[in-house]
């Protein structure tokens, strides 16, 4: 649906972007990764024309975005601004209704918007009247949030969006934002520099240095088909972290002994060897039950999953 090819800017003597190309698709959160300075944030305002690429074409359904008017284009694109950006002497509601505003919506139906929207993000109704300086960094990012959603934009465009937050908070603002149902339809592109976050969010990650894009590829192909040493070594140190986190119990299943389970029930091994150690660590029970999408259910422990996950790894290597 995105689409570019051979972007450049350049400023001044600095090229920010060098021949860039990649695609998104429909539906796809393609995340943009790297270290500061690499031209992250000039990709993405070339999407939406907050900055005009030098050279190369950008394309979204198929249309120049060069070819289009700037504001229209920008009104169906939902933008997460770096550091938030709310207008500081519009109360909260009157930021969420900016857009809303520029299309002529009436009254009652940004009303209505807004208040679907307050409750989707766990924000509570009385804070529309407030204004940003009191708000918490975790309020404003999903007010943020809530600005870029109001029109329902079928595009989203997320600019480091949970980069003021603490960790604790960032990482309960990740996972609202992975169970939002209202993005699973989006095609979205966000920037960040955090790897844990981009290995969490995306589908794919766009991997930059120096302006180029080094490799772009889902999560497990990052980790276990680096494109060349940059790639190798950015993720060195994290390594081991991101595969517990990338690889799923499914993943592992064939890894796993045929111990099967009597009980039917069981905890859906769609998650991450991550999050099934976890429970394992902090539960009462020394095994669990996982369950496939075939119905078929395994008993495993602690040692089940780490040996069958380093077979898993070890297979993914020389795959
Ligand atoms: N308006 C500008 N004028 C001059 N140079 C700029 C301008 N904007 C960006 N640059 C330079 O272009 C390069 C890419 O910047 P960009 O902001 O796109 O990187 P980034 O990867 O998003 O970095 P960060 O994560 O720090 O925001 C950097 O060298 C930056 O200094």
């Amino acid at each position: 649906m995105i689409e570019l090819k051979d972007v450049t800017k350049k400023y001044g003597d600095t090229i920010a972007v060098n021949r860039i190309s990649f695609n998104v698709a429909t539906g796809e959160n393609l995340v943009l990764l790297g270290t500061s300075g690499c031209g992250k944030t000039t990709t993405l305002k070339m999407i939406n024309r907050l900055i005009e690429p030098d050279s190369g074409n950008i394309t979204i359904s198929g249309k120049d975005v060069i070819q289009q008017n700037a504001e229209n284009l920008r009104r169906g694109i939902g933008y997460v601004m770096q550091n938030i950006g709310l207008f500081p002497h519009y109360t909260i509601e009157e930021n969420i209704a900016v857009v809303p505003k520029l299309l002529n919506w009436d009254k009652k139906k940004t009303a209505n918007r807004i208040h679907e929207l307050i409750e989707k993000l766990h924000l509570r109704e009385n804070i529309l009247h407030f204004y940003p300086n009191e708000l918490s960094g975790g309020q404003q990012q999903r007010v943020g949030l809530a600005r870029a959603l109001v029109a329902d934009p079928s595009i989203l465009l997320m600019d480091e969006p949970f980069g003021a937050l603490d960790n604790v908070t960032r990482t309960s603002i990740q996972q609202e934002f992975k169970d939002l149902e209202e993005l699973t339809r989006k095609t979205i592109v966000m920037v960040t520099h955090d790897v844990p976050e981009a290995f969490e969010l995306a589908d794919r990650i766009c991997l930059m240095d120096k302006g180029k894009v080094m490799q772009i590829g889902t999560p497990k192909e990052l980790l276990f088909k680096p494109a060349n040493d940059f790639a190798e070594k950015f993720l060195d140190g994290q390594r081991l972290a991101l595969e517990f986190k990338v690889i799923r119990v499914k993943d592992v299943w064939a890894n796993l002994s045929d111990h099967k389970s009597n009980d039917s029930k069981g905890l859906n091994a769609d998650i991450s060897i991550w999050e099934a150690m976890e429970k394992l660590r902090s539960g009462t029970v020394a095994e669990l039950n996982f369950r496939n999408n075939k119905g078929e259910v395994k008993v495993a422990n602690f040692d089940d999953l780490t040996k069958a996950f380093n077979q898993y790894k070890n297979f993914s290597k020389y795959e």
